[in-house]
């Protein structure tokens, strides 16, 4: 009979796109592809892409820093969202469940114990969130990016794997991405991601630096959906709400980088020796996560770092000059990192504990 596997994660891109690069892997060896993720999350649109892949939704709560009255539904779309996983689950059978992160994946997790289905999980953050912290006690093994991460996790599944980075990454192109971007050889490239969603702080910095920055690069900015700024025509800057198959392609022409520190994102980065400044999600607005992932980078050498406390806009342009004055420094000791195997790795693992 044909083997299942059934993935979860969503939320944020930065929870699905690891999935992305693991889907392929699966169905080229003849397995039957599941997900299951929110109604209207960015997941469904990303999965609905790809061909063959079984798409369930479930009803799911979310996790929110401020009040808010829906905080008083979420306990019960919760426990909802475990029934319909449990259903799903039930249906299907599938021999076993890869966890991602992000809120929808609670009740799959739990859905997926209550089926006696092994469910593996990955983390991408140096700490681990709220959804995967819930999550361990019902998985057979949690695999981090960061060696770091086991001192967050008490529990002996950890196992420290890396970064997954999609494979497509490795072949993009840089020539196909100047023809589609329209730019010319004559300046080096900045390429700018504020995470999947877009930062509004990243866009206003940089939209208000433009012309101190295009004397300089060629600015490709990537501001996330509904962020676009259509009135400004600068010469040499490109805005694009969000990149799909053009990504490997912009990444490549890329000389070098500005963005938040999402995990995923500065391990793409990492892969393609991009040197990088790194503008973090500062604590008010998150756990202080991306703080903890820009750090160890900064530690490592392959990053320079503002926080946003600190962030002006004359230390912006001092920190990204200086960064591409020494871009050598930093591309070398990206080299030295092996950055490939933690997708096979976890593709080999999953089908272990396949039941
Ligand atoms: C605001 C928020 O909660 N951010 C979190 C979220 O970030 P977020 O969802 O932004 O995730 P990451 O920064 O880790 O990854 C972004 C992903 O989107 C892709 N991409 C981005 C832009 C684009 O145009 N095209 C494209 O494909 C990138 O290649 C990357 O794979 O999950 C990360 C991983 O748990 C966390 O570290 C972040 O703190």
């Amino acid at each position: 009979m044909m083997k299942k596997v059934l993935f979860t994660g969503g939320g944020t891109a930065g929870h699905v796109t690891v999935n992305l690069a693991l889907i392929p892997k699966f169905q080229r060896e003849g397995w039957e592809t599941h997900y299951i993720g929110s109604r209207q999350g960015i997941e469904r649109e990303l999965v609905e892409k790809l061909d063959d892949v079984h798409y369930h939704w479930v009803s799911t709560g979310k996790l929110r820093r401020y009040l808010s009255l829906e905080n008083l539904k979420d306990p019960f779309k919760v426990l909802k969202g475990i029934w319909d996983a449990y259903r799903v689950i039930r249906r299907h059978k599938p021999n076993v469940i890869f966890s991602k992160g992000g809120f929808v994946t609670v009740p799959v997790v739990i859905g997926a114990w209550l089926n006696r289905v092994p469910v593996l999980i990955h983390e991408s953050d140096l700490t681990p969130g709220l959804a995967n912290r819930l999550a361990v006690p019902f998985a057979s093994k949690v695999f981090t990016t960061f060696p770091e991460t086991a001192n967050y996790v008490k529990s002996n599944k950890t196992q420290y794997l890396g970064a997954i980075v999609r494979d497509e990454l490795k072949r993009g192109d840089a020539d196909r991405g100047r023809q589609f971007c329209q730019l010319t050889g004559d300046k080096p490239v900045l390429l700018v991601m504020g995470g999947s969603l877009g930062s509004q702080k990243l866009n206003e910095l940089i939209r208000h630096n433009l012309p101190a920055l295009t004397e300089r690069f060629q600015v490709i900015h990537l501001c996330g959906k509904n962020q676009l700024a259509p009135d400004l025509d600068v010469e040499g800057y490109r805005q694009y709400e969000y990149v799909n198959e053009e990504l490997p392609d912009l990444l490549h022409l890329a000389d070098v980088i500005v963005s938040r520190a999402g995990s995923n994102a500065i391990f793409e980065f990492l892969s393609l020796r991009k040197p990088m400044l790194l503008i973090p999600l500062s604590r008010a607005a998150s756990r202080g996560d991306q703080i903890l992932n820009a750090k160890s980078f900064q530690k490592q050498g392959f990053a320079d770092v503002i926080e946003e406390e600190e962030l002006t806009e004359e230390r912006f342009l001092g920190q990204l000059n200086q960064l591409f004055e020494s871009k050598e420094i930093y591309i070398e000791n990206m080299s030295k990192i092996e950055t490939d195997q933690a997708l096979e790795q976890v593709f080999q693992s999953i089908k272990e504990h396949a039941k």
